[in-house]
């Protein structure tokens, strides 16, 4: 049987660009010979923006669909507006092709540093939702501008979306061994979203009796990121705490430079779009310090999910044995990216 990888890479802005790069190494030296790679760049961000005034057309949008998946690096850069290519391309991104599963584990990885005292057993995974919360759009601002200016950004929740979050969070819990999932939210304020979320949570509960649930607030979940990481498994909550928390998660297991991600369409209606948790770091862009191992790492991610699991895991392992080798000399973008390529042919 032929097989055959048909991948939309969008490097992006910034590091976004030198970390595809070392993805792309890696994934053409993970791949055996009779597995036919066909890559198509995109070229969006904040150049195609400052050139034509576009982020994200529909034609582009329409070919992006005919891909297996999507490799993007980050997308983001100070000479655009905040929020114009975030929303107008990433977020479009995310929810015309309906990724609503945002997968980010998390691992402490061998000889990784970690702010934390005591080296905790962190191994756990974040399902946020993708597709709704704050992140929608959905406000607006009054008298913009001036002293009386109100604005809003209301956070949208539906039930279908939750119920299909927490479906997949407690399919993912059951799959592993320590089978326990909580969920993030705030419903001692937040009571209309986050009782929604409690309730589908607490009823779909009840087709999971092997997994072991439990609930935080998320400022307390913070805490507990913090002082107690390995007490968490599988974690689901929304849009908006999802990110803020991989962040904290990346921080205290070796940083946000290990950090992988995936935007899942688990029904295979679009194509899902693999990228480092990390945005386009300008102030490092150009200066060959951007770890690509997040993005390597989501390369593993990507192939998991197209099948390819032998290549996954030996992108995995190479990781791991290059991080607990490493003893602290700098490499630079282009050398960790040639190092971990060498190790995946081997
Ligand atoms: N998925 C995406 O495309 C994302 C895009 N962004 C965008 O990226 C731009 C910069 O955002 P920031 O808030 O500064 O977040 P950021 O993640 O780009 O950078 C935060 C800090 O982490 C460091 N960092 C990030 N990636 C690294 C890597 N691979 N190796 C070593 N250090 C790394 C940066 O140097 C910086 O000090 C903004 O325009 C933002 O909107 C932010 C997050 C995600
Ligand atoms: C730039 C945001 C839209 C995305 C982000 O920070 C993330 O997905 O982690
Ligand atoms: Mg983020």
């Amino acid at each position: 049987m032929s097989r055959s990888i048909n991948l939309a890479v969008i490097p992006g802005d910034g590091i976004g660009q030198e970390v595809v790069a070392q993805g792309l190494k890696v994934l053409s030296a993970v791949l055996p010979q009779d597995v036919k790679l066909e890559t198509k760049a995109y070229d969006l961000g904040a150049q195609r923006w400052h050139r034509t005034g576009e982020t994200l057309p529909d034609a582009e949008l329409e070919s992006l669909k005919n891909h297996d998946a999507i490799l993007l690096g980050a997308i983001g850069d100070p000479s655009v507006p905040s929020g114009v290519l975030e929303r107008g391309l990433l977020l479009k991104l995310r929810f015309a092709f309906d990724h609503y599963v945002n997968l980010r584990p998390s691992k402490l990885f061998p000889n990784t540093t970690t702010p934390l005292a005591g080296r905790p057993d962190i191994d756990f995974v974040v399902v946020r939702e993708g597709t709704e919360g704050p992140y929608t759009g959905n406000g607006g601002s009054l008298r913009t501008g001036t002293p009386a200016e109100v604005a809003t950004e209301v956070s949208l929740n539906t039930a279908y979306g939750v119920e299909r979050v927490v479906r997949d969070a407690f399919a993912r819990a059951a799959a592993r061994p320590r089978k326990k999932l909580t969920l993030v939210h705030k419903n001692n304020v937040l009571v209309y979203a986050g009782h929604l979320w409690k309730n589908i949570f607490d009823r779909v509960a009840q087709e999971y009796p092997d997994v072991t649930t439990d609930y935080l607030h998320v400022d307390a979940a913070t805490i507990f990121f913090v002082t107690q990481p390995e007490r968490f498994d599988v974690i689901v909550t929304d849009n908006l705490f999802g990110d803020i928390l991989t962040d904290l998660a990346a921080a205290v297991s070796g940083g946000i430079g290990l950090a992988a991600s995936g935007n899942i369409n688990p029904t295979g209606d679009f194509p899902s779009m693999f990228e480092p948790v990390h945005g386009s770091a300008p102030d490092i862009a150009g200066t060959g310090k951007a770890d690509p191992t997040a993005t390597i790492l989501s390369v593993a991610l990507l192939l998991r999910h197209l099948g390819f699991e032998p290549e996954a895991v030996r992108i995995e392992e190479a990781v791991s044995a290059d991080l607990a080798g490493r003893d602290g000399t700098f490499r630079t973008t282009d050398e960790i990216g040639d190092t971990l390529a060498v190790r995946v042919a081997g």
